[in-house]
């Protein structure tokens, strides 16, 4: 399907919606090269994404009858195209040939040991040249003193909607008011991704209202993903990590979901798929070690290595969250309450977020169908009475799990030197506990979680070295999972 915003990109420049200032400039500039040659052979578009900036240097070839060579500013191989472009601008038209106009996007993106070569290659061109960027300053100074500067402006909501009911229109599609309005609200001035919106929309209705509500809160999500999938360098994919609201382990499921949905040829799913389990053994190491250097390693596996796994893809992309959590369904304290289990799966069996999940996942079945096994665990991640009802999904199960993990409790307490009198006192303790939870509906409420700590706090100094030797004997034991299996 072709994207709507290459579909209904202006063809001519009067399309273009409410950049009245730059346009001028632009077509002055144009037309000085049908005359001759400019003082300045480049124009650089500044200003933020989807406000017409590409749009621009396709609409104005279209009038003026220009070929364009779309090239990307931060590709290292740009100044070898630029460089043979321009040698092709002597011999233009011998051949019946258009003449050709260079579009180059990201000039914000640009190596800089690359920019100068490329100002030299400026000042020689024969072409027009046009540079895209998002921020001026960012863009080479030796660049930059080559080109003319002219600003696109954000555009307002009312811009935006203007540009969706044309599609509307175009589309004989039925969308409410209140849509289009909502759109235009979360786009932010950026039209590309009103339009990529509301063809989101019209392709699933019936989710229309989630993929809206998410895109809001998720925006940046959705961009790293657009930029990790769709480039073509190594290095965009990386830097589309660099502004997103996620943890890199967090992001690394949004990209273990999308896989599939963006790559269709069974070897470039494999091969990102590779990717992904790499990253997510570095991210495990790293939490087990607490180098934290490892994540550089895994983000490159998770971006680059990605990306790097199918072909560019071009078109309207669509990205789905991750199924695993959920998220969408989730109202926010069971997130809360997720999280938190999945954060005691990391920290107490040394896994990275990727392997808690999916232990999470394995675990929600032992506690719906073995509250035997459950209890061992609850008691060794100690979690708590929510936490335990998330995963059985049943109050009664979950009534029943915290009963067997008073018992476990107990015997944990037992096998402790010297702490035959404080059992005692435990034990009468639960015994109140268990009495109160007969006749309450509040069961289990009340875990041996403090007394435990009690005991902890008043153990003899001396002890504590064995105690840390047991423990350091117990964690292996209990980090996985069929240790817990192995238990019954
Ligand atoms: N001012 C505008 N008038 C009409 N359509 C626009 C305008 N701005 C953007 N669009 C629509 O949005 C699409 C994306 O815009 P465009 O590619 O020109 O953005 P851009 O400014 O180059 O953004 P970026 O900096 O991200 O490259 C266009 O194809 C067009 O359909």
């Amino acid at each position: 399907m072709l994207p709507w915003v290459e579909k209904y990109r202006p063809k001519r420049l009067s399309e273009l919606v409410n950049q009245e200032k730059a346009l001028p400039k632009v077509k002055a500039w144009v037309e000085e090269w049908l005359k001759g040659r400019p003082k300045k052979k480049a124009i650089l578009l500044y200003g933020p994404p989807g406000v017409g900036k590409t749009a621009t240097a396709y609409a104005l070839a279209n009038e003026y009858g220009f070929e364009v060579i779309e090239l990307n500013a931060s590709d290292e191989r740009t100044y070898e195209k630029v460089s043979r472009y321009i040698q092709a601008a002597y011999t233009m038209d011998v051949f019946g040939r258009k003449r050709k106009l260079i579009f180059m996007d990201e000039a914000d993106n640009m190596e800089p040991s690359g920019a100068y070569e490329i100002a030299k290659l400026i000042e020689k061109a024969r072409n027009p040249i046009i540079l895209s960027a998002n921020k001026y300053w960012q863009v080479p100074q030796a660049i930059r003193s080559k080109a003319e500067l002219i600003e696109y402006k954000k555009l307002t909501q009312r811009d935006i909607m203007a540009g969706l009911w044309r599609i509307v229109k175009a589309e004989h599609l039925e969308v409410p008011k209140e849509v289009i309005k909502l759109i235009a609200q979360r786009a932010n001035g950026d039209l590309r991704a009103a339009i990529n919106d509301l063809q989101t929309v019209a392709v699933s209705p019936e989710d229309a209202e989630q993929l809206l509500a998410y895109r809001d809160v998720e925006k940046s999500v959705f961009q790293a993903l657009g930029g990790i999938f769709a480039s073509d360098s190594t290095k965009k994919a990386r830097m589309a990590m660099w502004n997103v609201d996620k943890t890199p382990d967090e992001l690394l499921l949004w990209i273990d979901e999308n896989i599939p949905y963006i790559y269709t040829k069974p070897e470039e799913i494999a091969q990102a798929y590779e990717a992904i389990s790499r990253a997510d053994i570095y991210f495990g190491r790293a939490n087990r070690s607490g180098n934290y250097g490892l994540w550089k390693y895994a983000i490159d596996m998770m971006t680059a290595g990605v990306a790097v796994a199918g072909t560019k893809k071009k078109g309207f992309l669509r990205f789905y969250p991750p199924k695993t959590l959920k998220i969408l369904r989730d109202s926010k304290e069971e997130r809360g309450i997720r999280d938190s289990i999945i954060r005691k799966i990391m920290k107490g069996m040394h896994m990275s977020k990727l392997e808690a999940i999916e232990t999470m996942a394995i675990f929600k079945g032992i506690f719906q169908y073995n509250p035997e096994k459950a209890a061992h665990i609850a008691v060794f991640l100690e979690l708590g009475d929510k936490e335990i009802e998330f995963l059985t999904e049943d109050k009664e199960k979950a009534k029943s799990i915290k009963g067997k993990m008073m018992v476990i409790h107990k015997e944990l307490k037992k096998t402790e030197p010297g702490e035959e009198v404080k059992v005692e006192k435990e034990e009468k303790e639960q015994e109140k506990v268990k009495e109160v939870e007969e006749t309450q509906e509040t069961v289990g409420k009340k875990e041996p979680k403090e007394p435990k700590k009690e005991i902890e706090e008043e153990k003899p100094k001396e002890e504590e070295k064995s105690e840390e030797t047991a423990k350091e004997e117990k964690k292996p034991k209990q980090a996985t999972l069929f240790d817990f299996i192995k238990k019954k």
